[in-house]
């Protein structure tokens, strides 16, 4: 899977968040954007998803010769992000059963070898509610590693996560971004040193 973002814009009501973007994202690679808070990470994240609609350009998702409709984009991706919430109502094991349902799991991986994957065997039966932030992260985590997709977006991964987590992170997202598109949005180097390229926001506001 290959993105193309052509002169690429996004304006919220007289405000310009970023224009005349025109990049290639390809498989196999990965990418950072970085940038000062509200700067417009997120909201780059998201419109190339095709979740935010774009004010200017063209954002084109492309599998071989095959160009896919927007509407199609999601079945590709999975997101992490801050502003992405569990159901938190569910247990661990009822939110995965749920959430392999739309996404299934890769590698044949089960909902216990999930489990035992972001290392929270004792929170099983636990509802989410009650989890503490770091460990909603490794869950959302564990969620865009193991997810049977070609796109990868993380915004913010290591936020909440204490040092172990961060091991965890930084082996994983190396490990289970080979051969997908990998996009991450940040502003600490620790969690993006390995990525093929870092662009700056800032040089794209027209
Ligand atoms: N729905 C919206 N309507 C109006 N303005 C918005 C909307 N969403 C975001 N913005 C504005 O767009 C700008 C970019 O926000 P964004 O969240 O993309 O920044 P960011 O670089 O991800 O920030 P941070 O590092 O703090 O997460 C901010 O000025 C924000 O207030």
């Amino acid at each position: 899977m290959n993105i193309n973002a052509q002169n690429l814009g996004k304006k919220f009501r007289n405000e310009w968040i970023f224009r005349k973007l025109t990049l290639e994202f390809h498989a196999g690679n990965s990418y950072t954007f970085t940038g000062a808070n509200g700067s417009g990470k997120s909201t780059l994240l998201q419109v190339l998803s095709g979740f935010m609609p774009h004010t200017e350009g063209n954002v084109v998702f492309q599998e071989g010769d095959k160009i896919l409709e927007i509407d199609h984009f999601y079945k590709h991706i999975s997101i992490t992000a801050p502003y992405l919430e569990l159901i938190e109502d569910f247990t661990l094991s009822e939110l995965l059963a749920f959430h392999t349902k739309f996404k299934p799991l890769r590698d044949s991986f089960t909902i216990n070898q999930f489990i035992d994957f972001i290392e929270l065997p004792q929170a099983k039966n636990k509802e989410v509610k009650y989890f503490s932030s770091g460990m909603k992260q490794r869950v959302k985590l564990g969620l865009s590693f193991l997810s049977d997709c070609d796109i990868l977006m993380l915004d913010e991964p290591t936020s909440n996560l204490d040092n172990n987590a961060v091991n965890w992170y930084l082996k994983n997202v190396q490990e289970y971004s080979k051969n997908r598109l990998l996009f991450i949005c940040s502003n600490q180097p620790s969690e993006y040193e390995f990525c093929d390229k870092v662009f700056n926001i800032h040089d794209f506001k027209g």
